[in-house]
C-alpha cells in the first residue's frame, strides 16, 4: 500500500465550470483553484439553471449537478454537494442542509432548529454534540465520464454560534483540535495552511487536485 493516490483522467488547462449557485462555495473554490492555471466560470455566469436535488446521498446530488452543467455547457464541470451532519440527530440536516434554511436561506434559523432538537434530546455535553461537515465533489466530463471525491471534518456543534466568517453553518461548527469555529476563522484557516487541508471542501479538493489537475 502507498499513500499516493492513483491518477485519474487529467484536466487539460482551460475552462472549467463550477456547478454551484452558492456564493460562499464559489469564493472558496476560487481560492482553491487559484494556484492552478484554469479559467474558472460559475454556472450562474453561464446562465445555467439550478437543478433540483432529488438524490438522497451527497454523491447522487453532486453527480446530478455536475452532469447537468457539463451537458449544458460542453465543458468539464465540478460540483460540490455538502452538508452539516449532527450525530445525535441521526446525521441531520445532512443532505438537507440547504433546505433546512428555507427559501430565504436563513441559516440563523436553521442553526436554531438544530439547537432546539439537540436541547430536546438532552445533548448539552460536548461529547453528545459530535458533528461533521461532509463535501462530495463530482467532476463530470462532457462525454459523460464522472469522478467523485469525498472530504469530511469532525468536530462539535456549539451554541451559541460564534463568528461571522464563512457561510451557512460555519458559526456553529468547531473542528476538533481548534478553539474557534469556522465562523471565527479566515478563509485561509478554514481551507488549511502549509499543505494541510482542514475543511471538508479543502480535503475533497486536495484529492481531486492531486489526481486531476495540472500543478
Ligand atoms: O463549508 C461550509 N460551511 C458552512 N455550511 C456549509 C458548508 N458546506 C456546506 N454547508 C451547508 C450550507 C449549504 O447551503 C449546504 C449545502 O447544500 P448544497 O445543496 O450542497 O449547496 P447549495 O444549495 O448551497 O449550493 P449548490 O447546490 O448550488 O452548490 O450545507
Ligand atoms: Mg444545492
Amino acid at each position: 500500500m502507498t499513500d499516493t493516490p492513483s491518477p485519474l483522467r487529467r484536466l487539460e488547462p482551460g475552462r472549467i465550470v463550477l456547478a454551484s449557485h452558492n456564493p460562499g462555495k464559489l469564493r472558496e473554490f476560487d481560492d482553491l483553484m487559484a494556484p492552478y492555471g484554469y479559467e474558472v466560470v460559475s454556472a450562474g455566469s453561464l446562465g445555467l439553471p439550478e437543478p433540483e436535488e432529488t438524490g438522497t446521498t451527497f454523491e447522487a446530488n453532486a453527480e446530478l449537478k455536475a452532469r447537468a452543467a457539463a451537458e449544458a455547457s460542453g465543458l468539464p464541470a465540478l460540483a460540490d454537494d455538502s452538508g452539516f451532519c449532527v450525530f445525535a440527530l441521526n446525521g441531520d440536516p445532512g443532505v438537507y442542509s440547504a433546505r433546512w434554511a428555507g427559501p430565504e436561506k436563513d441559516f440563523a434559523m436553521a442553526m436554531r432548529t438544530i439547537e432546539e432538537k439537540l436541547h430536546a434530546a438532552g445533548a448539552t455535553d460536548p461529547a453528545d454534540r459530535r458533528s461533521s461537515f461532509v463535501a462530495v465533489l463530482c467532476l463530470a466530463w462532457p462525454d459523460g465520464e464522472v469522478a467523485l471525491f469525498r472530504g469530511e471534518v469532525e468536530g462539535t456543534a456549539v451554541w451559541p454560534p460564534r463568528g461571522s466568517g464563512g457561510f451557512g453553518y460555519d458559526p456553529m461548527f468547531q473542528p476538533d483540535g481548534e478553539s474557534r469555529t469556522f465562523g471565527e476563522m479566515s478563509a485561509e484557516e478554514k481551507h488549511g495552511q502549509d499543505g494541510t487541508a482542514l475543511s471538508h471542501r479543502a480535503r475533497a479538493f486536495a484529492d481531486f487536485s492531486a489526481r486531476c489537475l495540472e500543478a
